[in-house]
């Protein structure tokens, strides 16, 4: 039987299957990344990330591997910032990239990351940008938000009472016509002015333990409410803890990449999706 290899791996707790394909091989269908990603007929995660050359892509990019990520409902996504520490992580065990300081090709363009001796991760994420107000509907409320890009779109709620008692068993509504290709929804409660609890609920997912991209944002929606652009943060989710950093055009997001197991997927399972 051969087959096709994967890993799977998360970053505080997002889960992703790792497929390696240097020369871009694979045809990876919609619904092989549902299926991959189901956690009953599939694997089980929340997103797919190959691993791929960008001249085999024919991707401009200054790093040689380019990180294709697609959500768990098969739909892609510009950025991920979890799924690119494992990533990261997984160029350096697999003696793809010599260095601990390289780049990464990503939709959302060239990220910069450094794995550090403890195997976490810094990624260098881009600018933080502040596109408005918009409101996400949670079980009837009404909630007001900050919009961020991030290279992917965000909409922060930062709320009073505790966002572990929210109810993000439905999923929010917000409006689509100011996020016409959908939105990240993160509900944030500001510990201090260096913490930050949050909830994310991820456009073509739904309820994660962590996301990357998402943490940023909340850092730079609440430093935007609390009247300035830079600051650093710790950010819990339920996946464990990231730290932020904003300033203006830049951030950073560090973090743990952990790897749970390799295999082979069945290629007959494979060739009838
Ligand atoms: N979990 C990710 C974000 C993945 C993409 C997102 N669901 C989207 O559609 O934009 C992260 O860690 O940033």
């Amino acid at each position: 039987m051969g087959g096709i290899e994967f890993l799977k791996g998360h970053g505080t707790q997002n889960d992703f299957v790792l497929l390696p394909d240097a020369s871009a091989r694979l045809e990876l269908t919609q619904a092989r990344v549902a299926a991959l990603c189901d956690r009953r007929r599939g694997l089980g995660a929340d997103g797919v990330l190959r691993v791929v050359r960008s001249a085999a892509l024919g991707v401009e990019s200054e790093g040689e591997w380019f990180m294709d990520y697609r959500n768990a409902d098969g739909s892609i996504a510009e950025m991920c910032g979890n799924g690119v520490r494992v990533f990261a992580r997984y160029l350096v065990e697999a003696g793809l990239e010599q260095g601990s300081d390289f780049v990464v090709g990503t939709r959302a363009g060239d990220r910069p990351v450094r794995v550090h001796p403890d195997r976490s991760v810094t990624v260098h994420m881009g600018p933080a940008r502040i596109t408005g107000t918009s409101v996400a509907i949670v079980g009837g409320r009404e909630l007001s938000g900050v919009a961020v890009d991030v290279g992917n779109p965000h909409l922060v709620s930062a709320l009073d009472d505790d966002v572990a008692t929210l109810e993000l068993a439905d999923a929010p509504r917000y409006d689509g016509d100011f996020f016409p290709d959908g939105v990240n929804l993160e509900f944030v409660n500001v510990l201090d002015a260096e913490s930050l609890r949050m909830r994310v609920y991820e456009r073509g997912v739904g309820e994660t333990r962590a996301c990357g991209t998402g943490t940023v944002a909340a850092v730079a929606a609440t430093l935007h409410l609390a009247g300035t652009d830079s600051g650093e943060s710790t950010v819990d989710v339920p996946g464990g803890r990231v730290t932020v950093t904003v300033e203006r055009g830049a951030s950073t997001l560090t973090g743990p990449a952990v790897f749970v197991g390799r295999g082979e997927l069945d290629e007959s399972w494979w060739n009838s999706l």
